[in-house]
């Protein structure tokens, strides 16, 4: 479902990370831990294409995703990944079930009732007319989580899911996610500091300046 092959990144004349390999199948979860500054974030924005590599290659379900133009990465995007990022990324004057259906009206397939399945699995049952500027930090969350899983994507990229959660809402957003990797056999990398949430993955691995550790 994903590999990655050999990727290096740089800022400037300053390498974050180089060498990286990372392959992922189908219905597999796995976390990558690292030290802060390690590259984590951008890891996973090269893998979505979200931010441009300097070496090597991104293959998600066979196509070269690193040699699409921005629209095709962009369309990529919409139809096969959820990508849960760190700052959220809600939308301000959407409502959180508009926020939540947004990538389903964006394929022209709304779906109302699978937007309220999402929101009770994340716990914000009856949320959806509220704006997100009333949800609390740990809320918005959600309301992200649910958004990336929204369209049943074939891979999922989470970013610190459970950073603002308190321990037991952690644990069961957690649930939501393995549940969506095992259900529609998604491949999931999440990007943690938390040992209880990685332990929750089928492979733990590092990442460090010289690349992936197993
Ligand atoms: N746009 C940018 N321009 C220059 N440097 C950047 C940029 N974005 C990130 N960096 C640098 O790249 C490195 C990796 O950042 P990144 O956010 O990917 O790390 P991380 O492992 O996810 O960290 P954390 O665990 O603290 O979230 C850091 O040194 C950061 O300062």
């Amino acid at each position: 479902m994903l590999d990655v092959n050999n990727l290096t990144k740089r800022y400037g004349e300053t390498a974050v990370f180089s060498n990286v390999h990372l392959s992922v199948g189908q219905g597999e979860f796995v976390a990558i831990l690292g030290e802060s500054g390690v590259g984590k974030s951008t890891l996973l924005n090269c893998i979505a294409g979200l931010d441009t590599v300097d070496a090597g290659s991104v293959r998600i379900n066979g196509t070269q995703i690193t040699t699409l133009d921005e629209t095709a990465q962009a369309l990529f995007r919409r139809d096969h990944l959820g990508f849960i990022f760190q700052a959220f990324h809600v939308l301000p004057h959407l409502s959180v079930d508009k926020n939540v259906g947004l990538p389903l009206l964006l394929k022209g397939a709304p779906d109302w009732k699978r937007v309220d399945t999402l929101l009770n699995a994340v716990d914000l049952p009856g949320l959806g007319p509220r704006l997100p500027q009333t949800l609390s930090g740990g809320q918005l969350q959600r309301v992200a989580i649910a958004r990336a899983l929204v369209h049943q994507p074939k891979l999922i990229l989470a970013d610190e899911p459970t950073g603002n959660l308190d321990p037991k809402t952690a644990e069961r957003v957690m649930d939501v996610l393995s549940q969506q990797v095992r259900e529609h056999k998604a491949a999931c990398v999440l990007v943690t500091h938390s040992r209880t949430a990685a332990a929750r993955a089928d492979r733990v691995v590092t990442l460090t300046a010289n690349g992936i550790e197993v």
